[in-house]
């Protein structure tokens, strides 16, 4: 089955999977907000700000028109950070009023909405007409970019509540590089990949203070913990946690030098400013943003979510890192399950 897809963010993530799928003989429309990286990906095939070193496919091509990327495509793929989905799906759905299509949505991006709490899923229903669209569903594992350029063997979850979407996306999706599990549980699925960026900015900032492996078991358990009862407390699955979008998201991106997430951590471990941080990385540390919105929600839903609140206090400069470990460390003995 060949389809026709629309890729619509044209950062380290969306032009790699825009890849995956081209190389799996679909027909793929790559969408960039910029028409100078549009001009490099049609000339030079390359993406050098996003993925160094690489050369893309000749066959896969690139569009600053929105309406030119969508029209005719079976899926459309948003890969946008989390904070930008709202406003790309409002264009999407005014383009669709006009065309006569019906595509399946996916997202892949890893944030919770700040000010809503939304899950991106939940801003892509809302955004686009269910008259426009099929279902929404999102893919989500640990899945570094840069990893998946050198065919790493990458492992992924498609995720939605309808499953037959879910199994719809893994065919699209799936070759001997990139295997691909399905979910019907997206709420976990979604709420694994946004925080466990959290959890990365932590780890990185231990690894910048000189901490070692014992502080980063540690985390990357109790911060799977944490988000499990966050998720739990939304109706996700447990076990999901326990999966590819959960720990296995965590792992990687909580020891991964590629990681954008651990970056940043790092640097504010070793006492860099996070605004200097945002500026000097150039692509989104996702991990900021959703901080705040996980922070949000664990005071709303009465969910304790300690290390959410010792990375917010650090972001929002109320504590160093090293006086937040110190918190985290003194809190008064708990049992580990329950
Ligand atoms: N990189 C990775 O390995 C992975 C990333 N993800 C997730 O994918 C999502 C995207 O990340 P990634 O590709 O890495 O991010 P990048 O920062 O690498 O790229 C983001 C892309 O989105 C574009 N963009 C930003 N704002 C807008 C906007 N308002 N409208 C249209 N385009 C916009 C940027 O263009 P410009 O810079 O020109 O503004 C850029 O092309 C994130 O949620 C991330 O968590 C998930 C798995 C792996
Ligand atoms: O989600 C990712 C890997 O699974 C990418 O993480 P970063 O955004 O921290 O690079």
């Amino acid at each position: 089955m060949t389809e026709k897809i629309a890729v619509l963010g044209a950062g380290s993530w969306g032009s790699m999977l825009a890849e995956i799928l081209n190389e799996n003989g679909h027909e793929v429309r790559l969408w960039a907000h910029n028409p100078a990286q549009v001009q490099e990906m049609n000339e030079k095939h390359t993406n050098q700000k996003y993925i160094k070193n690489f050369t893309f496919s000749k066959s896969l091509k690139a569009y600053s028109d929105l309406k030119e990327a969508i029209d005719g495509v079976d899926d459309i793929l948003f890969i946008v950070p989390s904070q930008a989905t709202r406003s790309v799906a409002k264009q999407v759905n005014q383009i669709l009023d006009q065309l006569n299509i019906k595509p399946y949505i996916i997202h892949g991006s890893k944030g919770l909405e700040t000010g809503t709490h939304e899950r991106i899923s939940q801003v892509l229903e809302a955004e686009i007409n269910p008259k426009n669209r099929k279902t929404v569903s999102v893919i989500s594992g640990p899945s570094q970019a840069e990893a998946v350029a050198k065919h790493d063997p990458t492992l992924v979850t498609a995720a939605s509540e309808d499953l037959p979407s879910a199994i719809h996306f893994q065919k699209l999706f799936m070759n001997d590089y990139f295997r691909v599990y399905t979910n019907n549980d997206i709420i976990g699925v979604e709420i694994g990949g946004a925080l466990k960026n959290i959890i990365a900015l932590a780890a990185g900032a231990l690894y910048g203070l000189g901490y070692g492996d014992n502080a980063k078991a540690a985390l990357m358990t109790r911060g799977v913990a944490e988000i499990s009862r966050l998720g739990v407390s939304f109706g996700a699955n447990p076990l999901t946690f326990t999966g590819l979008s959960g720990m296995g998201d965590v792992i990687v991106t909580a020891t991964s030098r590629d990681s954008r997430n651990w970056r940043a951590g790092y640097q504010l471990g070793k006492g860099k400013q996070l605004d200097d941080i945002v500026k000097d990385m150039g692509m989104v540390i996702e991990g900021v943003a959703t901080s705040q919105a996980a922070y949000d929600l664990a005071q709303e839903c009465g969910v304790e979510m300690p290390i959410t609140e010792a990375i917010h206090s650090v972001l929002n400069k109320q504590e160093t890192v090293q006086e937040a470990i110190n918190k985290l460390m003194t809190r008064e003995g708990r049992s580990e399950i329950g």
